[in-house]
């Protein structure tokens, strides 16, 4: 059976339960995080990122979002530090948003939503592959970064001009010499916990950092993430807005933070 999903009424993630039963599982994400009810943790490292520009290949519509890959068959763009231990590299990162500037990220902080957040996707070399490190509790670890509507963030901006070329389902280009370190912002302060992928499978396989600090985007470069398309050429039009899953319940967690 395939398990085609969405973010529409009717293959939602109010609906994803039914061909992903880890949907209510113990350690779902995204989640709604409340500063006050964090721990600060001084055992916790400084983050670690190590990016080679020329490890970017591609940029992907997948019909969900799109993402950024990298190269990695090798430790050329990697995470080490933070809460975790050993070597991550970078396998891609993608982005979240909503139809308006009001919702569109999936992690929340005191119930606030930001109009759009990044996704960079780590996976750990003790194992094999990407695929392998999916199913293992401790084989993802994905940095999030809020978007904050601001003035025209620069540094987004050979993203957004290479959407044009991937408006529909399954367009693909080269993308190449990007330095996606350039994203971060100043502070690498974070919140950590574990969670999972957001989307299907939903797997219970990712190491939550989450940064404090939010990088800028303008009303117009977020028109820009709007104008990219669910659907797939010759199907019916679908823009590509809301595809976010909110936040799930915490089931006891404890959310960590770097900072005092
Ligand atoms: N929002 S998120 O939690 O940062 C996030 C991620 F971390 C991901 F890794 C993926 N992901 C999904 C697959 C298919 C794989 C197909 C083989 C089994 C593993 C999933 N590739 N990357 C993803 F889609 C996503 F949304
Ligand atoms: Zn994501």
């Amino acid at each position: 059976m395939s398990h085609s999903w969405g973010y529409g009424p009717s293959d939602g993630p109010e609906k994803w339960f039914g061909g992903f039963p880890v949907a209510n599982g113990p350690r779902q994400s995204p989640i709604d995080i409340i500063p006050g009810q964090t721990s600060y943790d001084s055992t916790l490292k400084p983050l670690k990122l190590k990016y080679d520009p020329s490890n970017s290949t591609d940029i992907l519509n997948n019909g969900h979002s799109f993402q950024v890959g990298f190269v990695d068959d090798i430790d050329s763009s990697t995470l080490t530090g933070g809460p975790i231990t050993g070597t991550y590299r970078l396998k891609q990162f993608h982005f979240h948003w909503g139809a308006s500037d009001d919702r569109g990220s999936e992690h929340t902080v005191n119930g606030i939503k930001f109009p759009c957040e990044l996704h960079l996707v780590h996976w750990n070399t003790k194992y094999p592959s990407f695929g392998e490190a999916a199913s293992e509790p401790d084989g993802l670890a994905v940095v999030g970064v809020f978007l904050k509507i601001g003035a025209a963030n620069p540094r987004l901006q050979k993203v957004l001009d290479a959407l044009g070329a991937i408006k529909s389902k399954g367009k693909q280009t080269t993308f190449s010499n990007f330095d996606a370190k350039t994203l971060l912002p100043s502070s690498l302060d974070y919140w950590t916990y574990d969670g999972s992928l957001t989307t299907p499978p939903l797997l219970e396989s990712v190491t939550w950092i989450v940064l404090k600090e939010p990088i800028s985007v303008s009303p117009t470069q977020m028109g820009k993430f709007r104008s990219l398309m669910f659907s797939g050429d010759g199907e019916a039009p679908c823009c590509m807005q809301d595809n976010y899953r909110p936040p799930q319940p915490l089931k006891g967690r404890k959310v960590r933070r770097s900072f005092k």
